[in-house]
Formats: structure tokens, C-alpha cells, sequence
């Protein structure tokens, strides 16, 4: 996790698998055992209503476990579900306008492929960059080619937010990625559609250096139940 005067941003961002219907949930709480960590809910096809309630869902899953929920494109449903962060590309709002209609320490992430765009969305307030893709991926189309670690870089070199690179990634990329000078990583497929999702993340995790899960010690007899929201996702 890094604190940057826009918030805390996490190593390993896990981002929701919802083609063809599929449910995202399990590859959530795989995600989340594997410490603090981001889950984005990225859902291209689902109704307003559907949207809120898997974000809630998502929440009710990745908050006491001390992970952020960031909602990608959408700021009303991220605001209205109380999620820490939006993720904003090229054809959402603005991050300037954003940074005026949600709350403080709010995450803003926004996509940047080129040391330009990096620059234009760090002075617009962004609190990290998705930039991307850094390898090729079936994830998403209508792509351009792969940056690869050498254009990821460029980007890095560009700006002093955390970047988090995106497309393709699994976590055998992570060292290359990692001297390039990302942050961290951003993953649909290494986990949605690993053979084992909860070893996935952890691979992910454990690469990059992340902070295991710390044991939860048990609870005294009769002691209130802690808050579900953890200090650390947006103190
Ligand atoms: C961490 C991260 N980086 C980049 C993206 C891509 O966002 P966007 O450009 O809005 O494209 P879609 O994901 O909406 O197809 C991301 N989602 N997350
Ligand atoms: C959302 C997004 N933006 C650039 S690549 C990508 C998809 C990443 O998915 P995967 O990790 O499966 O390649
Ligand atoms: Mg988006």
C-alpha cells in the first residue's frame, strides 16, 4: 500500500470478471486473501441496479478484510455504494470535475498509455495511473499494441504518482514490470481464470511484496464486534 497525498493505493489490484454472466464474487475473496490488496468492479453490461449491488457486495467482501473497492467508469454508482475509489478512462468525467464531487481522500485512478496523459492526469489530481496494456491481452479490444515494461517506464519516468500496470500482467511479469517502476499490478485473467484463484493472487501478492493477511486474533468474550472499515483504506 502507498500513501500518496491523494490516498492509499495498493500493490495488487484485482479487477472483476463479468463476461458472459459470470460470478466475480469468488474471484473477489480469492483476491482478498491475499492481503490488502484493490478490487475494481468492472462490469461493462450490467443494469444501474445490478451495477450497486455487486459494488455492495464486493464491499461486504473486501472491506473487513482491509482491501479497497474501486468502481471502474462509474462515479454515481462508486459514490453511492460508498467505495474508496473510481478508476476513470480517456471517455469518463474528468478527474478534476471528480476530485470536486467526492469525498476527501477519495481514490482516483486514471488511465494513461503516454508521458503526456500522465502529466495531464497527475495536474487534474489523480491519485495513481492504470497504464496499460503492458502486455497483449483478450481482456479488452480495440487495444494498441502492447508498451511492454520499456513503455511502461516512459510513463513512470513521467510522472510521481504510483503507476499500476494493466493488460496481460500475470505474476511472473512482476519483476520486469517492478524495475520498470510500477507500483503495482492490475489483473483480470491471471486470477478469474487461473486454475486456482486464491494461489493466483498470492502469487501476485508474494511477488510483489505485499504484506500477507495478518492472522485475525480472536475475539475476547463479550467484546463489541470491530468496524468493519479498517483505518487503513482511507485514514
Ligand atoms: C488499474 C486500471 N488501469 C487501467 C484500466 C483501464 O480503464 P479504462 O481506460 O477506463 O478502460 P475500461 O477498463 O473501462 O475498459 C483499468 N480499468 N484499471
Ligand atoms: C482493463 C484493461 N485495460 C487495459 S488492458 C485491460 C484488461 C486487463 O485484463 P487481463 O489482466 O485479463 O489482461
Ligand atoms: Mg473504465
Amino acid at each position: 500500500m502507498s500513501r500518496t497525498s491523494r490516498g492509499l493505493v495498493p500493490a495488487l489490484h484485482v479487477l472483476t470478471d463479468t463476461r458472459e454472466g459470470r460470478d466475480p464474487l469468488p474471484d473477489v475473496r480469492a483476491a482478498v486473501s491475499s492481503g490488502p490488496c484493490a478490487v475494481q468492479v468492472r462490469a461493462k453490461d450490467l443494469s444501474d441496479r445490478d451495477h450497486l449491488a455487486l459494488t455492495l457486495a464486493v464491499i461486504a467482501v473486501a472491506r473487513p478484510a482491509g482491501c479497497l473497492v474501486i468502481v471502474d467508469d462509474r462515479v454515481d454508482v462508486a459514490v453511492a455504494a460508498d467505495a474508496d475509489g473510481v478508476h476513470l478512462g480517456a471517455s469518463d468525467l474528468p478527474v478534476d470535475l471528480v476530485r470536486t464531487i467526492t469525498p476527501p481522500e477519495f481514490v482516483i485512478g486514471a488511465t494513461a498509455r503516454d508521458a503526456l496523459t500522465a502529466k495531464a492526469a497527475e495536474d487534474l489530481g489523480a491519485s495513481y495511473l492504470g497504464v496499460g496494456p503492458a502486455y497483449a491481452t483478450t481482456t479488452k479490444a480495440g487495444l494498441p499494441e502492447p508498451l511492454g515494461p520499456e513503455g511502461v517506464a516512459l510513463v513512470v519516468a513521467a510522472t510521481s504518482l504510483p503507476v499500476i500496470a494493466v493488460g496481460g500482467v500475470t505474476a511472473a511479469h512482476v519483476p520486469a514490470l517492478r524495475a520498470a517502476g510500477v507500483h503495482g499490478v492490475a489483473v483480470v485473467t491471471a486470477v478469474s481464470e487461473a486454475t486456482h484463484p486464491t494461489a493466483a493472487a498470492a502469487a501476485l501478492a508474494a511477488a510483489l511484496g505485499c504484506p500477507p493477511t495478518p492472522p485475525t486474533p480472536p475475539a475476547a468474550p463479550g467484546a463489541p464486534r470491530s468496524e468493519s472499515r479498517t483505518t487503513s483504506t482511507r485514514a
